[in-house]
C-alpha cells in the first residue's frame, strides 16, 4: 500500500530514469491528449462504479483515476504544491 505523495515520488522518479516496461513512461511518451482521455475514462467508471458497483470496486476505480491523475500532473511539470496551494 502506498500513500498519495509516495505514488507521486515513484511516478516522477520513473519520469526521469525511464525504466524498461514502465506504463507510466509509456503514457507520458504518448502526451497530454492520450493522458487526458486516460483521466475521462477513470472518471466515468468511477461514477459508475460508486452507482453501480461495489465498495471495493469504486475504490479501486478511484485509484486508477488519481493515478491518471499524477501522470498529467507529471506530464505537465507540476508539482503537488502546485495543486495542493488551491485545496
Ligand atoms: N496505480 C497504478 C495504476 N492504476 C492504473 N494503472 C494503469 O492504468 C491502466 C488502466 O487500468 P484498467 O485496469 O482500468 O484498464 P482498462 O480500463 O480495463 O483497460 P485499458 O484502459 O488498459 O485499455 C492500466 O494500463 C494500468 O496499467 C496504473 N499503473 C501504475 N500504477 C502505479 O504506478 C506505479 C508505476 O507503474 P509503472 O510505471 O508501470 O512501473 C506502479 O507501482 C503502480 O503502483
Amino acid at each position: 500500500m502506498k500513500s498519495f505523495e509516495e505514488l507521486f515520488a515513484e511516478l516522477s522518479e520513473k519520469a526521469v530514469s525511464r525504466p524498461e516496461g514502465s506504463g507510466t513512461v509509456r503514457e507520458l511518451d504518448a502526451g497530454v491528449h492520450f493522458i487526458g482521455k486516460k483521466v475521462l475514462e477513470e472518471a466515468a467508471e468511477s461514477w459508475m462504479a460508486a452507482e453501480f458497483q461495489s465498495d471495493a470496486e469504486t475504490a479501486e476505480e478511484i485509484s486508477q483515476l488519481l493515478y491518471h491523475t499524477q501522470v498529467l500532473m507529471i506530464a505537465k511539470g507540476l508539482t503537488l504544491d502546485d495543486v495542493y496551494r488551491y485545496l
